[in-house]
Protein backbone atom coordinates (compact mmCIF):
# COMPACT_ATOMS: atom_id res chain seq x y z
CA UNK A 1 0.00 0.00 0.00
CA UNK A 2 1.30 3.63 -0.55
CA UNK A 3 1.96 6.39 1.62
CA UNK A 4 1.61 9.74 1.05
CA UNK A 5 3.11 12.40 3.03
CA UNK A 6 1.12 16.09 2.52
CA UNK A 7 1.81 19.23 3.53
CA UNK A 8 -1.11 21.13 3.35
CA UNK A 9 -1.07 25.13 3.92
CA UNK A 10 -3.80 27.80 3.14
CA UNK A 11 -4.83 27.31 6.91
CA UNK A 12 -3.47 29.42 9.99
CA UNK A 13 -1.47 25.80 11.40
CA UNK A 14 -0.52 23.41 8.31
CA UNK A 15 -0.74 20.06 9.04
CA UNK A 16 0.81 16.58 7.63
CA UNK A 17 -1.40 14.35 6.49
CA UNK A 18 -0.61 10.65 6.43
CA UNK A 19 -2.57 8.79 3.81
CA UNK A 20 -2.78 5.42 2.68
CA UNK A 21 -4.09 4.31 -0.57
CA UNK A 22 -6.61 1.37 -0.23
CA UNK A 23 -7.23 1.78 -3.65
CA UNK A 24 -7.99 -1.52 -5.52
CA UNK A 25 -7.88 -2.55 -9.09
CA UNK A 26 -11.25 -3.04 -9.75
CA UNK A 27 -12.54 -0.34 -11.71
CA UNK A 28 -16.10 1.20 -10.37
CA UNK A 29 -16.31 4.08 -13.15
CA UNK A 30 -14.93 3.88 -16.44
CA UNK A 31 -15.36 6.60 -19.01
CA UNK A 32 -14.14 6.28 -22.52
CA UNK A 33 -14.13 8.83 -25.39
CA UNK A 34 -16.77 11.16 -23.51
CA UNK A 35 -17.79 13.82 -25.93
CA UNK A 36 -19.49 16.77 -25.10
CA UNK A 37 -20.57 20.32 -26.50
CA UNK A 38 -23.05 23.15 -25.66
CA UNK A 39 -24.17 24.34 -28.87
CA UNK A 40 -23.11 24.16 -32.51
CA UNK A 41 -19.51 25.90 -31.85
CA UNK A 42 -18.70 24.99 -28.00
CA UNK A 43 -16.63 21.84 -27.93
CA UNK A 44 -16.32 21.18 -24.28
CA UNK A 45 -14.55 17.73 -23.87
CA UNK A 46 -12.97 15.87 -26.59
CA UNK A 47 -12.95 12.43 -26.17
CA UNK A 48 -12.16 11.97 -22.44
CA UNK A 49 -11.29 8.47 -21.04
CA UNK A 50 -10.38 7.87 -17.44
CA UNK A 51 -11.52 4.89 -14.76
CA UNK A 52 -11.56 5.20 -11.02
CA UNK A 53 -11.20 1.97 -9.26
CA UNK A 54 -12.71 0.52 -6.01
CA UNK A 55 -11.88 2.49 -2.67
CA UNK A 56 -9.66 5.29 -4.88
CA UNK A 57 -9.52 8.42 -4.12
CA UNK A 58 -9.60 10.67 -7.59
CA UNK A 59 -9.07 14.30 -7.70
CA UNK A 60 -9.59 16.58 -11.20
CA UNK A 61 -8.44 19.72 -11.00
CA UNK A 62 -8.22 22.10 -14.06
CA UNK A 63 -8.63 26.10 -14.08
CA UNK A 64 -11.82 27.80 -14.61
CA UNK A 65 -14.15 26.18 -17.85
CA UNK A 66 -11.88 23.58 -18.36
CA UNK A 67 -14.91 20.94 -18.14
CA UNK A 68 -13.95 19.16 -14.65
CA UNK A 69 -17.83 19.65 -13.88
CA UNK A 70 -19.45 18.46 -17.35
CA UNK A 71 -16.82 15.60 -17.64
CA UNK A 72 -17.97 14.22 -13.78
CA UNK A 73 -22.13 15.05 -14.60
CA UNK A 74 -21.84 13.67 -18.13
CA UNK A 75 -19.67 10.33 -16.32
CA UNK A 76 -22.69 9.99 -13.96
CA UNK A 77 -25.43 11.13 -17.16
CA UNK A 78 -26.71 14.25 -14.57
CA UNK A 79 -26.14 15.81 -18.62
CA UNK A 80 -26.00 13.10 -21.34
CA UNK A 81 -22.81 13.51 -23.47
CA UNK A 82 -22.93 13.53 -27.11
CA UNK A 83 -20.32 10.48 -27.56
CA UNK A 84 -18.48 7.89 -25.45
CA UNK A 85 -19.62 5.30 -22.93
CA UNK A 86 -19.68 4.93 -19.47
CA UNK A 87 -19.37 1.72 -16.57
CA UNK A 88 -20.72 2.48 -13.60
CA UNK A 89 -20.07 -0.27 -11.31
CA UNK A 90 -20.89 -3.68 -13.41
CA UNK A 91 -23.14 -1.69 -16.03
CA UNK A 92 -22.80 0.07 -18.82
CA UNK A 93 -24.85 3.28 -18.25
CA UNK A 94 -24.87 5.16 -21.61
CA UNK A 95 -27.75 3.49 -23.36
CA UNK A 96 -29.68 2.60 -19.70
CA UNK A 97 -33.22 3.41 -19.31
CA UNK A 98 -33.58 6.36 -16.83
CA UNK A 99 -35.55 4.43 -14.55
CA UNK A 100 -32.92 1.69 -14.77
CA UNK A 101 -30.05 4.26 -14.35
CA UNK A 102 -31.73 5.50 -11.23
CA UNK A 103 -31.45 2.30 -9.04
CA UNK A 104 -27.88 1.81 -10.05
CA UNK A 105 -26.65 5.66 -9.73
CA UNK A 106 -28.36 4.87 -5.91
CA UNK A 107 -24.99 4.24 -5.51
CA UNK A 108 -23.94 6.91 -5.82
CA UNK A 109 -23.99 10.07 -3.30
CA UNK A 110 -23.31 13.50 -4.71
CA UNK A 111 -22.06 16.81 -2.62
CA UNK A 112 -21.97 19.93 -4.68
CA UNK A 113 -20.34 23.09 -4.39
CA UNK A 114 -23.67 24.54 -3.26
CA UNK A 115 -25.00 21.83 -1.18
CA UNK A 116 -28.61 22.06 -2.45
CA UNK A 117 -30.10 21.73 1.04
CA UNK A 118 -34.09 22.28 1.63
CA UNK A 119 -33.93 25.78 3.54
CA UNK A 120 -36.87 25.55 5.41
CA UNK A 121 -36.48 22.41 6.93
CA UNK A 122 -34.31 20.97 9.52
CA UNK A 123 -30.77 19.04 9.12
CA UNK A 124 -32.51 16.11 9.79
CA UNK A 125 -35.09 16.28 7.47
CA UNK A 126 -32.75 16.85 5.07
CA UNK A 127 -30.24 13.69 5.75
CA UNK A 128 -33.67 11.85 5.75
CA UNK A 129 -33.73 12.66 1.84
CA UNK A 130 -30.77 11.01 1.35
CA UNK A 131 -32.91 7.94 1.69
CA UNK A 132 -34.96 9.11 -1.58
CA UNK A 133 -32.47 8.22 -3.57
CA UNK A 134 -32.28 4.27 -2.56
CA UNK A 135 -35.99 4.15 -1.84
CA UNK A 136 -38.25 6.23 -4.37
CA UNK A 137 -41.30 7.18 -5.14
CA UNK A 138 -44.80 7.28 -2.47
CA UNK A 139 -42.95 4.28 -0.17
CA UNK A 140 -39.75 6.68 0.35
CA UNK A 141 -41.52 9.61 1.19
CA UNK A 142 -43.97 7.57 3.86
CA UNK A 143 -41.10 6.17 5.18
CA UNK A 144 -39.34 9.27 5.99
CA UNK A 145 -41.58 10.26 8.39
CA UNK A 146 -42.65 7.11 9.75
CA UNK A 147 -39.52 4.92 10.66
CA UNK A 148 -38.31 5.79 14.03
CA UNK A 149 -34.94 3.48 12.47
CA UNK A 150 -34.69 6.19 9.92
CA UNK A 151 -34.70 9.10 11.83
CA UNK A 152 -31.63 7.09 14.08
CA UNK A 153 -29.83 6.04 11.24
CA UNK A 154 -30.17 9.66 10.19
CA UNK A 155 -29.06 10.89 13.73
CA UNK A 156 -26.10 9.20 13.31
CA UNK A 157 -24.97 10.20 9.75
CA UNK A 158 -25.71 14.02 11.29
CA UNK A 159 -23.54 13.00 14.66
CA UNK A 160 -20.50 11.23 11.98
CA UNK A 161 -20.31 15.16 10.76
CA UNK A 162 -20.14 16.55 13.87
CA UNK A 163 -23.76 17.93 13.52
CA UNK A 164 -25.93 15.82 15.89
CA UNK A 165 -26.35 19.21 18.20
CA UNK A 166 -27.64 20.86 15.23
CA UNK A 167 -30.26 18.38 13.78
CA UNK A 168 -33.44 20.18 14.56
CA UNK A 169 -32.31 23.86 12.86
CA UNK A 170 -33.50 25.13 10.01
CA UNK A 171 -31.30 24.25 6.69
CA UNK A 172 -31.36 28.16 6.04
CA UNK A 173 -30.21 29.01 9.64
CA UNK A 174 -26.74 26.84 9.45
CA UNK A 175 -23.25 28.01 8.39
CA UNK A 176 -21.74 27.02 5.18
CA UNK A 177 -19.59 24.52 6.68
CA UNK A 178 -21.83 23.03 9.22
CA UNK A 179 -24.37 22.94 5.43
CA UNK A 180 -21.70 20.89 3.62
CA UNK A 181 -21.14 18.84 6.60
CA UNK A 182 -25.32 17.89 5.82
CA UNK A 183 -24.74 17.44 2.42
CA UNK A 184 -22.24 14.86 3.30
CA UNK A 185 -24.48 13.16 5.96
CA UNK A 186 -27.20 13.30 3.81
CA UNK A 187 -24.93 11.26 1.35
CA UNK A 188 -23.47 9.10 3.70
CA UNK A 189 -27.41 7.98 4.28
CA UNK A 190 -27.15 6.36 1.00
CA UNK A 191 -24.72 4.09 2.18
CA UNK A 192 -23.32 5.05 -0.94
CA UNK A 193 -20.31 2.84 -2.98
CA UNK A 194 -18.83 5.85 -4.39
CA UNK A 195 -19.19 9.69 -3.88
CA UNK A 196 -19.10 12.30 -6.33
CA UNK A 197 -18.22 15.73 -5.26
CA UNK A 198 -18.00 18.72 -7.53
CA UNK A 199 -16.16 21.11 -5.69
CA UNK A 200 -17.34 20.16 -2.53
CA UNK A 201 -15.42 23.35 -0.57
CA UNK A 202 -14.72 25.80 -3.10
CA UNK A 203 -17.52 28.16 -0.95
CA UNK A 204 -16.03 27.69 2.49
CA UNK A 205 -12.66 29.88 4.16
CA UNK A 206 -9.67 27.57 4.24
CA UNK A 207 -9.90 26.17 7.57
CA UNK A 208 -13.46 25.28 6.81
CA UNK A 209 -12.76 23.64 3.62
CA UNK A 210 -9.83 21.71 5.24
CA UNK A 211 -12.16 20.79 7.80
CA UNK A 212 -14.48 19.12 5.50
CA UNK A 213 -12.14 17.89 3.05
CA UNK A 214 -10.55 15.89 6.08
CA UNK A 215 -14.13 14.42 6.94
CA UNK A 216 -14.53 13.53 3.38
CA UNK A 217 -11.19 11.58 3.63
CA UNK A 218 -11.38 10.07 7.36
CA UNK A 219 -15.34 8.73 5.83
CA UNK A 220 -14.23 7.80 2.44
CA UNK A 221 -11.22 5.68 4.25
CA UNK A 222 -13.14 3.90 7.08
CA UNK A 223 -16.18 3.15 5.08
CA UNK A 224 -14.36 1.89 1.83
CA UNK A 225 -16.54 4.43 -0.24
CA UNK A 226 -15.14 5.60 -3.63
CA UNK A 227 -14.42 9.55 -3.82
CA UNK A 228 -13.87 11.43 -6.90
CA UNK A 229 -13.46 14.94 -6.38
CA UNK A 230 -12.81 18.45 -8.55
CA UNK A 231 -10.76 20.86 -6.98
CA UNK A 232 -8.86 24.34 -7.83
CA UNK A 233 -6.83 24.02 -4.57
CA UNK A 234 -3.70 21.89 -5.99
CA UNK A 235 -2.90 21.58 -2.03
CA UNK A 236 -5.44 19.56 -1.57
CA UNK A 237 -6.32 17.76 -4.21
CA UNK A 238 -3.27 16.53 -3.73
CA UNK A 239 -3.09 15.38 -0.36
CA UNK A 240 -6.81 14.03 -0.21
CA UNK A 241 -6.28 11.73 -3.54
CA UNK A 242 -4.85 8.52 -4.44
CA UNK A 243 -4.46 10.01 -8.12
CA UNK A 244 -4.65 13.17 -9.62
CA UNK A 245 -6.48 13.67 -13.46
CA UNK A 246 -5.96 17.61 -14.77
CA UNK A 247 -8.10 18.81 -17.64
CA UNK A 248 -7.14 21.24 -20.21
CA UNK A 249 -9.98 22.70 -22.08
CA UNK A 250 -11.94 19.43 -22.52
CA UNK A 251 -8.55 17.47 -22.37
CA UNK A 252 -6.88 15.16 -20.11
CA UNK A 253 -3.43 16.14 -19.60
CA UNK A 254 -2.11 14.23 -16.85
CA UNK A 255 -3.26 10.91 -15.19
CA UNK A 256 -0.88 10.05 -12.37
CA UNK A 257 -0.22 8.68 -8.37
CA UNK A 258 -0.67 11.39 -6.17
CA UNK A 259 2.68 10.01 -4.65
CA UNK A 260 4.25 10.49 -8.03
CA UNK A 261 3.53 14.46 -8.25
CA UNK A 262 4.74 17.75 -6.88
CA UNK A 263 2.44 20.89 -6.33
CA UNK A 264 4.54 22.34 -9.22
CA UNK A 265 3.85 19.42 -11.04
CA UNK A 266 0.36 20.41 -10.59
CA UNK A 267 0.44 24.20 -11.36
CA UNK A 268 1.63 23.30 -14.54
CA UNK A 269 -1.94 22.24 -15.51
CA UNK A 270 -3.46 25.98 -14.56
CA UNK A 271 -3.75 28.44 -16.90
N1 LIG B 1 -25.28 24.19 -19.59
C1 LIG B 1 -24.31 24.80 -20.26
N2 LIG B 1 -24.59 25.49 -21.40
C2 LIG B 1 -23.61 26.09 -22.10
N3 LIG B 1 -22.31 26.07 -21.76
C3 LIG B 1 -21.98 25.40 -20.63
C4 LIG B 1 -22.96 24.73 -19.84
N4 LIG B 1 -22.32 24.14 -18.78
C5 LIG B 1 -21.02 24.44 -18.92
N5 LIG B 1 -20.81 25.19 -20.03
C6 LIG B 1 -19.53 25.68 -20.53
O1 LIG B 1 -18.65 24.58 -20.57
C7 LIG B 1 -17.33 24.99 -20.22
C8 LIG B 1 -16.82 24.06 -19.13
O2 LIG B 1 -17.59 24.29 -17.96
P1 LIG B 1 -17.38 23.42 -16.66
O3 LIG B 1 -18.34 23.92 -15.65
O4 LIG B 1 -17.40 22.00 -17.01
O5 LIG B 1 -15.88 23.81 -16.29
P2 LIG B 1 -15.10 23.62 -14.93
O6 LIG B 1 -13.76 23.10 -15.30
O7 LIG B 1 -15.90 22.83 -13.97
O8 LIG B 1 -14.99 25.14 -14.50
P3 LIG B 1 -15.07 25.82 -13.05
O9 LIG B 1 -13.84 25.40 -12.33
O10 LIG B 1 -15.07 27.27 -13.37
O11 LIG B 1 -16.33 25.36 -12.39
C9 LIG B 1 -17.42 26.45 -19.83
O12 LIG B 1 -17.00 27.23 -20.91
C10 LIG B 1 -18.89 26.66 -19.57
O13 LIG B 1 -19.27 27.97 -19.88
Amino acid sequence: MAQAQVQVSGVEAPVTISRTSAAESVRELSVSGLVKSFGKDKGILHGISFSVHRRESVALIGSNGAGKSTALRCALRLIEPDDGSVHLFDDEITSMQLSRLRKVRADVGFVFQKHNLVPRISALSNVLHGNLGRVGGMRGWSQLFASTALRERAMSCLDRVGLADQAMKRADQLSGGQSQRVAIARALMQEPRMIVADEPVASLDPIAGQEVMELFHQLTQEKGITLLFTSHNVEQALAYSDRVIAIRRGTIVLDAASNTLSLSDLSKHYG
